[in-house]
Order: structure tokens, then C-alpha cells, then sequence
């Protein structure tokens, strides 16, 4: 409707909507800055339309113009709890239905809170600066003045200038490159030409090489990494055949991926056409991939069909991992969905016990005020309870309807921003005939009641059990001369064995001990070096701490480290040390990361 907000965490308004924006940027390492201009098209919806609404944060505005003549607008900023809202005063006599173009010449802080600047030392290679940026959930308005909400979507196109030897990507297609643009300037352009929410604009920056991996999959990396990457992803094309054949044709073009250096606070971002991935990934053995599979759905679920606001995050979220899961089954077997499914679960207790089981943030659908940062309240509840959500609803309709079900959801909605009720209406219409049996979903219970799914999911244990069983024997054991840590179990089994271990009140020290000198040794698999050493934080194991230590620091996965350094900090004698050792690492972690991380630790 005609000037009213359309999402409580951005100043956008529903009458004049961003559909294009072109950038012409200079990336400064030394300042830290990035540089140039933005035109937005901008399309009237509504009468008498005399304002623009857009969203900026620590950004310089130089100067706002119509592109066309170069007549000057007028600018008004007002700061929000969640940024700048820019007012743009727009010339009378604009119609509903036409287009206009404003440009902003602009510059980014040094402190923008969705660009890390990295320092040669804090790479792998250690030669060159790099630099990344993250903008879900509402950063990109620290990179660009823009409407920084998933309610609306824009193509874009990119002219990007680096220091010559380093080069850009975006999520977008290279259309051009210069490697010799002058003043020691390479240059890049970019196209996105299908339309994206500003949440899934990307650049990074940085000495990278690549290898290809299909006719339409690439993965790059930093000189010392990518080689380990093209090995670990190899599979990414029968994976990405896997998601074609659950949800349809593949539309980006291209599914290329970059490894990032290891303070990416994410296991994966899935910015179009460039999934951003961390390090952590790389545990020699492929164990991890479901992290590329997850990536891979979003490409449907999240960037085709995009939830209209965070407060139906869900949508993305839990429609991605119900999906992956799928996936997972038809690559690897029932058994093995069923059983990430159940892992699935601890995660969400997880995140329950975190905020509270009566906390809002622990709603599949929490509200949001227009104050409330949504990296506040990001946990595994979107995720998880999303997906049990949809497996419960499977349950009702029965699994091969669901898949033509989500097939259609995908045509139905693709290129759209869409809200919770969106999903339900089209879901009950394409179940009409199930509706008796639909009677029983209590649907806003779902959405609303904080705490664990109100239905309890019957996933098949046979998996799970035999690891929670061994897990049980193992901490019961006294003696360990010559017992050999050597289960046969998968990594979503060891994992599982440790999540069990990790529920309980408490585990003796002798087992975990053991662990320390036999198993975390051999693993180079984060997700299992991280439960090991939750285990011995739990135990009060101070004697452990160093190890705790260089894991905390090697990485910045808020993943591991948010809990971990939680957990280390509950250590008694340990708190001091846990700040100290925050403090001292704080500029190597993610502003993200470390805004979190400070929180957590009560700084
Ligand atoms: C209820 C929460 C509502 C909104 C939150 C929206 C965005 C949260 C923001 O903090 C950004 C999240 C980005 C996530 C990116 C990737 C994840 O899938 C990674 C999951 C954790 C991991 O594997 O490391
Ligand atoms: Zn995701």
C-alpha cells in the first residue's frame, strides 16, 4: 500500500520500489573503504509519490541526484535503532507505473558492519590484503545506500576496481575484466540479471585462484586452499543434479563457490552464483559437504523464493534444510536423513535452552520491532523447527505428494517475496483434498508458541541408537589400556555420539581424557574437535585450555566459537582468561562474530 513500511527492519516503503541498482566502486585497502556511486531505478507505485525511503549505516552520502539530468535532491537523514533512514525528496508529477533514477555518490567506513578487511598476515598465504562481505541478514545497507529488506528484489550490475593483482567476484556474472585498467587499477564488471533481495549482494576481494569442477561449477580460494577445496567439493555437480531432480531447473547459470579465510563467521552463505564457504569445511574427507548441498538448495529456496521479511526467515531456512535432508536421503540413504534429522534436534534444544524455552526468539515466527537486530536473534529455531515443521506436514500428506508439493511451490513463487501466509494459503489450496486430515495442524500454534515443535517427530533412531548406546558404554568404562577409539560410525554418528555425551549432567574425566589423546589428535574435522572440546570445558578440564584456546583463535565459525567460548568462560578460574583472550583476538574475528562474542562474554 501506498507509503507504508514493508518490513520493520528497513525504512523502505511500499510506493516507490527499488528494482535495479547499478554500482561503479573502488575497493581502498588501505582505507578501508569502498568508494563510488550507486544508481537505483526506482519504480512509482503508488500517487503523488514525493519520497524515497532508503536504508544506510555509517555511510558518507557525498551527493544525491536525479542520473538523468543531474538535478540535485534533497537528503534528510534520520537515524533509526537499526541504522540511517535516508529521506530522498523525490520532484513532483511522477506516475504511478514509472521509473526514475537517483544516484548517490557515496563511501563506505572502515568500521562498515558487513565488510571484513583482512591484513596480509590474516591470510593463508599471507602476501596480500583481502577483503568479504556479509550482508544477511541487514548489512548490505553498511556497503550501499539502499532498501535493505527481503520484501523487495533488484538486478544490479557492478564496475569494481581493485589494486592491480587482486581480484573481485561477486554474486553475479563477470562480464568483463581488465587486469590492467591503469594506476596499478584492475577492473571488473558484473551483471545479476535475475532479480535478488539486497541481503544476497557479495563481494570479495583478494590474491584468488580457481579450479573448475563441471562445465558450470568453479571453486576459488586463496593459493594455499584451493586445491583442498577442488578435492573436498569434487561432488558438487551430482549434488547440484540431486536438488535439480527435487525442486527443478538449476536457473543461475553458473554455481561457482569461494573459501574464504577462516574468521568467516558462517559455514555457508549462499550469495547467487557464489556461495561463500568457511574453511572449516575442509576436512579432507568430504564428511562435511552437507554445507554445500544446504548452499545449493537456497538457490530455490531463499534466493528464488525469498521470505518477505525476517520474521518468516523460516521460509528460507526450514524449507532449505528439509530439503537438504532429502537430498541426503537420496544420495546416502533414509537412514542417513533420519539420523541428521535427529541432530538436527539437539541443535534445536540447543538454541531453546540458549534463549529460554518461553522466549519469543524461540518462535518459528518471532516479531520483530524495528529495534530488534536479527543477528540478536539468529540460532538453529528458523532451521530446525522449520524443517520439523515440514517433515510433520509430510507426515500428513505423504512423502511423494510433498515432493510434487514442493515443485510447485518453487514455479508458484519463484522471483517472489512472500510471508508465512503466503506459504499456508497455497499449501492448504494444493491439499484440498486432504483437508480432513489437514484438520488437525494447528497452524498457529506452529508459527507462534515459543519452545520445542509442539508435535514430536518420529525419525527413524536405528542410526542414532547405536551411537547413543556406544556413547553410554564409552563414559561408563573405567579402564582404556588398549581400547581402540574405532566405532565404524559416520561423522553424523560421532557427532551424534558426542551430542549425547554433551547432554548429560556430567562425564567423567577419564573418557574425555581419552578423547583428547586418541581421537581429537586424528581428526582435523571441526564439528567433532569442536564437541571434543565442549566435552572437556564441561568437565572443568582446565587442563585442556590451551587447546580450547588455539581452536577458538584458528577460527571464527560463530558456529563453534559463540558456544565454545561460553562454555570456556564458565570454567571456574577460566572467565578472565576467556575476555583476555577475546580482547586480544578481537580484530582477527568477524564484526559480527565479535559483536556476539562481546554479548556472550557480558563485555
Ligand atoms: C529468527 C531469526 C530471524 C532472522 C535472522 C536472519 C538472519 C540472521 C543473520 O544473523 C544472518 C545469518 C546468516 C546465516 C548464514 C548461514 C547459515 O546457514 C550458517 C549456519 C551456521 C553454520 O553452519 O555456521
Ligand atoms: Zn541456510
Amino acid at each position: 500500500m501506498a507509503g507504508e513500511k514493508v518490513d520493520p527492519c528497513s525504512s523502505a516503503r511500499a510506493d516507490a520500489a527499488c528494482t535495479h541498482f547499478s554500482l561503479d566502486l573502488t575497493i581502498d585497502f588501505a582505507a578501508k573503504t569502498i568508494s563510488g556511486s550507486t544508481t537505483l531505478t526506482v519504480e512509482i507505485r503508488g500517487d503523488d509519490v514525493r519520497e524515497l525511503h532508503l536504508d544506510g549505516k555509517d555511510l558518507s552520502i557525498d551527493a544525491t541526484t536525479l542520473a538523468d539530468s543531474g538535478e540535485r535532491l534533497d537528503l534528510v537523514e534520520k537515524a533509526t535503532p537499526l541504522g540511517m533512514d535516508y529521506t530522498i525528496h523525490l520532484p513532483a508529477g511522477l506516475e504511478k507505473g514509472s521509473s526514475v533514477k537517483v544516484k548517490l555518490v557515496y563511501s563506505t567506513s572502515p568500521l562498515a558492519s558487513g565488510v571484513q578487511w583482512l591484513r596480509p598476515e590474516q591470510t593463508a598465504v599471507k602476501e596480500h590484503p583481502f577483503m568479504f562481505t556479509q550482508c544477511q541478514a541487514i548489512h548490505a545497507r553498511s556497503l550501499m545506500p539502499c532498501q535493505d529488506t527481503p520484501a523487495f528484489k533488484c538486478t544490479y550490475d557492478a564496475t569494481m576496481r581493485t589494486p592491480k593483482g587482486l581480484r573481485a567476484l561477486m554474486s553475479a556474472k563477470l562480464v568483463d575484466e581488465n587486469l590492467n585498467a591503469g594506476d596499478n587499477i584492475s577492473l571488473f564488471k558484473f551483471e545479476q540479471k535475475t532479480a535478488i533481495p539486497t541481503y544476497l549482494l557479495a563481494i570479495v576481494a583478494g590474491s584468488l585462484f580457481s579450479r573448475d569442477l563441471s562445465e558450470r561449477c568453479r571453486v576459488w580460494g586463496e593459493q594455499g586452499t584451493v586445491d583442498k577445496a577442488a578435492y573436498e567439493f569434487e561432488e558438487v555437480e551430482k549434488m547440484l543434479g540431486a536438488a535439480e531432480e527435487l525442486l527443478g531447473p538449476y536457473v543461475w547459470e553458473r554455481y561457482d563457490m569461494v573459501v574464504l579465510p577462516p574468521s568467516f563467521p558462517y559455514g555457508g552463505m549462499e550469495n547467487p552464483m557464489l556461495t561463500f564457504l568457511t574453511p572449516t569445511l575442509l576436512a579432507g574427507d568430504r564428511s562435511l559437504v552437507n554445507v554445500v548441498v544446504h548452499e545449493i538448495v537456497h538457490s530455490w529456496t531463499g534466493n528464488l523464493v525469498t521470505s518477505s521479511t525476517w520474521e518468516h526467515f523460516w521460509l528460507n531456512e526450514g524449507f532449505t534444510v528439509f530439503c537438504e535432508r532429502k537430498i541426503l536421503g537420496r544420495l546416502e540413504g533414509r537412514l542417513e536423513r533420519h539420523l541428521a534429522a535427529y541432530e538436527g534436534l539437539n541443535a534445536l534444544r540447543d538454541s531453546v535452552e540458549h534463549f529460554g524455552e518461553d522466549s519469543p526468539y524461540t518462535a518459528l515466527c518471532p516479531k520483530f520491532d524495528g529495534s530488534l537486530d536479527p543477528d540478536d536473534v539468529f540460532s538453529s529455531v528458523p532451521y530446525e523447527k522449520g524443517s520439523n515443521f515440514l517433515f510433520y506436514l509430510e507426515s500428513i500428506v505423504g512423502e511423494e505428494a510433498m515432493n510434487d508439493f514442493l515443485k510447485k511451490y518453487v514455479i508458484r513463487f519463484s522471483h517472489k517475496s512472500i510471508t508465512t501466509d503466503d506459504f499456508q494459503k497455497f499449501f492448504t489450496e494444493f491439499f484440498a483434498d486432504k483437508a480432513e486430515a489437514l484438520k488437525q495442524v494447528q497452524w498457529e500454534e506452529w508459527y507462534n508458541r515459543p519452545g520445542m515443535p509442539i508435535v514430536k517427530n518420529k525419525f527413524d533412531d536405528t542410526l542414532v541408537t547405536k551411537a547413543t548406546n556406544a556413547a553410554d558404554e564409552f563414559i561408563a568404562k573405567t579402564d582404556f589400556e588398549g581400547f581402540t577409539f574405532d566405532y565404524g560410525f559416520s561423522t553424523m554418528q560421532e557427532i551424534v555420539f558426542y551430542d549425547h555425551l554433551l547432554q548429560k549432567q556430567s562425564v567423567p574425566a577419564a573418557p574425555i581424557k581419552f578423547l583428547m589423546k586418541s581421537r581429537f589428535p586424528n581428526t582435523s574435522n571441526a564439528e567433532l574437535r569442536f564437541r571434543i572440546l565442549s566435552l572437556c570445558m564441561k568437565a572443568n578440564l582446565t587442563e585442556f585450555n590451551k587447546q580450547v584456546i588455539d581452536f577458538l583463535t584458528s577460527q571464527g565459525r560463530m558456529k563453534f566459537v559463540r558456544p565454545l567460548f561460553r562454555l570456556f568462560a564458565k570454567v571456574p578460574g577460566n572467565a578472565y582468561k576467556a575476555t583476555e583472550v577475546f580482547k586480544a583476538h578481537r580484530s582477527q574475528y568477524h564484526n559480527i562474530a565479535a559483536a556476539m562474542l562481546a554479548k556472550d562474554l557480558g563485555l
